[in-house]
């Protein structure tokens, strides 16, 4: 489990021949142990960069990202954190176990060991009879469960979303969000997830961080204090919907609360 302090991030992108633009600006976010926290805002606003940084894949101009309380530098990401595309980005010579096993090939196990974790995450994912299927012999769904899997072999303490779900169609997308509740809760996994999906985030997440973009800043953290499963015919999952979409949109005047 782990707890994830993003203090104060800011971030330019230089161009050439255009002036640097100012993508986050001062971006301040306490992301308790287990939990799961949508990053929600208009196009532009610099979700994905945001992402990225926390990742280590992109560094930022100012401020730091604490991992239980270490700081997390570009180019450092372990097997403590999962990434999940939002292309499935599984290789196509390779069965459902094997693009399982790429995901802990480096890690120094033991054969017995990458057995055993290819064999339970695919459990996990309900496609332990579907080992040795090629990625052309499965459905998008099964593919992303595939994707799923793969993150979670090496057993990580955070798993870091962008937008993994939205090539899926809506009843499939359901079952991958119920999917990762279930095991949310069974790892004790830490997730941040990107979703221009207000729905996924209501569904999914205990607090949604609203970015306003040029530059993004926090406009307002929203807690979800709804009971799983969340399903968006309820009433009061759907009204915490309506809700969130108002808030999200940027031209909409809501409080600023950092
Ligand atoms: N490597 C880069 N070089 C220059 N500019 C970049 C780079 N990556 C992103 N940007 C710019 O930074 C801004 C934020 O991009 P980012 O992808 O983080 O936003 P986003 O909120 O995730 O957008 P979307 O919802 O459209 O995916 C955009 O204006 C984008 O053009």
């Amino acid at each position: 489990m782990s707890r994830i302090s993003v203090a104060g991030i800011s971030k330019w992108f230089h161009r050439r021949g255009d002036a640097p633009l100012h993508v986050l600006s001062d971006i301040c976010i306490e992301i308790g142990t287990g939990k799961s926290v949508a990053i929600v805002g208009a196009s532009g606003s610099g979700k994905s960069t945001l992402l990225n940084i926390i990742a280590g894949l992109t560094d930022s101009d100012g401020g730091r990202v604490l991992i239980d309380g270490r700081e997390q530098r570009a180019g450092q990401t372990g097997a403590a954190m999962a990434y999940m595309f939002q292309e499935d980005r599984l290789l196509p010579w390779r069965t459902a176990a094997g693009n399982v096993r790429f995901g802990i090939e480096t890690l120094g196990l033991p054969r017995a060991e990458q057995d055993r974790r290819v064999r339970s995450v695919l459990e996990l994912v309900g496609l332990a009879e579907f080992a040795n299927a090629y990625p052309h012999e499965l459905s998008g769904g099964m593919r992303s469960r595939v994707a799923l899997a793969r993150s979670l072999a090496p057993e990580p303490q955070i798993l870091l979303m962008d937008e993994p779900f939205s090539k899926l169609d809506p009843a499939t997308r359901s079952q991958m969000h119920a999917e990762v509740v279930r095991i949310a809760a069974e790892r004790a996994v830490t997730i941040v997830f990107v979703t221009h999906d207000v729905e996924e985030a209501v569904v999914l997440a205990d607090e949604v961080v609203v970015l306003q973009p040029r530059p993004g800043r926090v406009k307002e953290v929203v807690p979800l204090q709804l009971a799983h499963p969340r399903d968006p015919v309820l009433p009061m999952v759907s009204d915490a919907v309506r809700d969130l979409r108002q808030r999200s949109d940027h031209s909409a005047a809501v409080p600023i609360y950092h």
